[in-house]
């Protein structure tokens, strides 16, 4: 059952953000932190590093991709916010952005390309989230870490095994960013039934990849209007939101400006419970006994120490129960997929 603090703080969420990105200088907060985006000069990174050098709870922006993050890092020194930004780059380097980190987002990796399916990428993107995780695990064992690197559903147990051999592993500091389907359900949810987006709120459940993505419309706020019909076609286009972008994009990649919104929205919640002060309930990829998959994304209330209270599946119709059956049999087999790569 979801707790009503998940349905009641909806509508103060954007408020929230927005007092986050505009306040003075002079109503700075004491609790800022050092955030790491690996992977920042992506397609992903850049705007994601944008968003957050102008969050006032990000102080240090730390920079590292395998090319040059240097002019990248110069041009976005140059913006008015007390955030001081550091720019590492190559594989040598990778430990020095990661070390003293509060919050490490890891975007790196290779987008899909049209007729290609997330898991396509598994094998050049599971070494580098691999490589990642292991060095939070010596250098920055207290970060949160945030996995965008598709495919998010396997990629997560990689850096969980990857954490454990390297010898400090927090399944509650380990996120696999599932965002951006909230945001594309709110989004598409709110367009349906002419109100704003951000009034919406859905828990969306299971992982990132086609039918693992599985919006609960019977718990959405306000309640939905629309008939079955109407739900079934408004679920695929969640499903299959980031095929939509990478046929659109023809070629060039996938989402990118949309998942740097969902990204920020989710490191922004992280800081809000690093200092003790949560937001509403997020959804992400967290390691999970939810269900019989191993990992697998419910609403969290986020703390101090990562995830503070997992509420777990919320209240499912009995056609949300057959989608779950769906999502958890595919999870099992790409959490298992992970941890194959990793023995
Ligand atoms: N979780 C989600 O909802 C979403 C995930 N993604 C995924 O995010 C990843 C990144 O996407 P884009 O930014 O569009 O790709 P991109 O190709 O534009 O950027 C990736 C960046 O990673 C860097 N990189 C590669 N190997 C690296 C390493 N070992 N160390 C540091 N940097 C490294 C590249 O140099 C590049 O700058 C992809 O795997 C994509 O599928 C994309 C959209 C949504
Ligand atoms: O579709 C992709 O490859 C990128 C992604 O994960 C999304 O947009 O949801």
């Amino acid at each position: 059952m979801l707790g009503k603090q998940f349905q009641s703080s909806a509508i103060s969420q954007c408020r929230v953000c927005w007092r986050l990105y505009q306040a003075t200088p002079g109503q700075m907060q004491t609790r800022q932190f050092r955030v790491a985006v690996i992977g920042a000069v992506g397609g992903i990174g850049q705007p994601l590093s944008l968003l957050l050098m102008a969050n006032k709870l990000v102080t240090e922006l730390v920079l590292h991709d395998l090319t040059a993050t240097k002019g990248f890092g110069q041009d976005l020194s140059h913006i008015d916010r007390a955030c001081q930004v550091k720019s590492f780059f190559g594989e040598d380097q990778m430990k020095s952005a990661i070390k003293g980190s509060d919050i490490v987002m890891i975007t790196a990796g290779m987008p899909r390309k049209p007729g290609q399916t997330r898991d396509f990428l598994f094998d050049t993107n599971a070494p580098i989230v691999a490589k990642a995780a292991g060095l939070v695990s010596q250098h920055a064992a207290h970060a949160m870490v945030g996995i965008i690197t598709n495919p998010v559903n396997a990629v997560v147990a990689v850096a969980a095994e990857a954490m454990k051999k390297a010898g400090y592993y927090d399944p509650d500091r380990l996120f696999g960013v599932t965002t951006l389907d909230v945001v594309r359900a709110e989004k598409f949810i709110g367009d349906h039934m002419s109100i704003h987006p951000g009034k919406v709120r859905i828990p969306v459940i299971g992982g990132h990849a086609g039918t693992t993505i599985v919006p609960i419309f019977s718990q959405c706020q306000p309640p939905f209007e629309g008939d079955e019909k109407c739900i079934a076609s408004i679920v695929k286009r969640i499903q299959t939101g980031g095929d939509e972008v990478v046929k659109a994009k023809a070629g060039q990649g996938s989402a990118t400006l949309s998942m740097a919104y969902a990204a920020a929205r989710f490191t922004n919640a992280l800081m809000l419970g690093l200092k003790g002060e949560p937001g509403p309930p997020e959804c992400a990829y967290v390691q999970s006994d939810a269900t019989e998959a191993p990992f697998f994304s419910t609403p969290l209330t986020l703390g101090p120490k990562g995830i503070e209270e997992n509420h777990g599946l919320p209240e499912l119709d009995e056609c949300e129960k057959e989608q779950l059956k769906v999502a958890v049999d595919a999870l099992k087999k790409s959490a298992a997929k992970g941890v194959k790569f990793m023995e």
